[in-house]
């Protein structure tokens, strides 16, 4: 069962997919999973800017997590002269490796903030790891809280079905999950019947991802294709689709992963209940709108190919947003570690921070 990080004897602390030493952060390559598990040792900021850029980690918390402990590594290992320039130089790298997660960002802002409030290196290394590894533990407790915020709001009393897209699990966040975090918490409260699980096209973090998962931690999980969860929808079989995010702007329009818009409307048309999971890391207050939220696009590669194997016609031209907006009125509610907001909107987004 993918629970908190552990801390052991060698002041190791990690997740499934993530194990920081002080001077080395260790990542499982997701790009992998399922068949292989290979985990990659980095020493310094610019490898943990490269492996979020090529989704070695990816997932909105799990990537700021991932470069809080980068900003960590650049300390640890800056070679003492311009200390300062070499540090700031590795926030500017890591802030540049993926754009739609705000998650990167709010904890590149709190990595400087310590820095800034650093005056020699010997502080900095100290402060700046007790910093990384104090998100990746507040993200974990986030990921429990909301869990429980989740299942006071759904009160079932009797297990149910739900569907999810992408991955928003242990390798996506401090070690639990969002959405996966409230399905693994359905399960240990004997409410889950099945997962429905969106293959999630193109980079398949469905199918190798949240399908690895769930088998691994025993919850059942049913593998389906994108274009079948209208037809799941239609047929009644789920009661929930539960999300996760990677930016939710103050009037609670939320950036996730490309197909969550269209599940948003087969939801509402079938009268299914939407749930969006993230913390307030996730929140970005200064957006007034999702309009507003920068939308990565990703090599045409990854439509034309899977694994290295021609799929498509090698010179077609390809449009591959990795992610889509979801208009507030479509989600029936967003749960964040700080509470619940049902039918999202400006004031009740802002009421989250009063
Ligand atoms: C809790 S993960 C949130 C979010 O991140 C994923 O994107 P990616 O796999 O491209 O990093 C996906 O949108 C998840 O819902």
């Amino acid at each position: 069962m993918s629970r908190a990080p552990v801390s052991s004897g060698d002041r190791a602390i990690g997740t499934v997919a993530m194990r920081w030493h002080g001077g080395s952060l260790e990542l499982l390559d997701q790009r992998l999973l399922p068949d292989q598990e290979h985990w990659i040792t980095l020493e310094g900021s610019a490898g943990v800017a490269q492996s979020i850029r090529d989704m070695v980690v990816r997932g909105a918390p799990a990537i700021g997590i991932s470069a809080a402990y980068g900003v960590a590594l650049a300390a640890r290992h800056a070679g003492g002269g311009d200390w300062k320039t070499e540090i700031k130089q590795a926030i500017r790298e890591l802030a540049a490796s993926r754009p739609t997660a705000v998650n990167l960002f709010w904890a590149l802002q709190k990595m400087e903030q310590v820095f800034s409030e650093c005056h020699s290196l010997e502080e900095a290394v100290k402060r700046l790891s007790e910093t990384a590894v104090q998100i990746h533990k507040d993200d974990l407790s986030a990921n429990l809280a909301m869990a429980d915020y989740a299942l006071a709001h759904m009160d079932a009393s009797k297990p149910f079905s739900v569907l999810t897209h992408c991955n928003t699990g242990a390798l996506a966040t401090g070690g639990y999950g969002t959405a996966l975090g409230v399905i693994r918490r359905l399960h240990e409260k004997k409410l889950l019947k099945d997962v429905y699980a969106d293959e999630t096209r193109p980079w398949l973090q469905g199918s190798r991802l949240t399908a690895w998962e769930l088998a691994r931690d025993g919850i059942p999980v049913t593998l389906n294709a994108d274009g079948a969860a209208a037809s799941i929808l239609a047929a009644g079989h789920v009661r929930w689709v539960i999300v996760g995010a990677d930016r939710i702007t103050a009037n609670g329009d939320v950036a996730n992963k490309i197909g969550t818009y269209s599940l948003a409307v087969l939801a509402r048309h079938h009268k299914v209940g939407f749930m969006v999971v993230a913390p307030s890391s996730t929140v970005d207050m200064a957006l007034a709108s999702g309009k507003d939220i920068p939308i990565e696009e990703r090599e045409g590669e990854e439509l034309r190919q899977v694994r290295g194997v021609q799929i498509a016609p090698a010179g077609v031209k390809v449009f591959n947003p990795v992610f889509d907006v979801t208009p507030a009125s479509l989600i029936d509610v967003i749960v964040t570690e700080k509470g619940v907001v049902s039918t999202p909107n400006m004031t009740g987004m802002a009421g989250l921070f009063s």
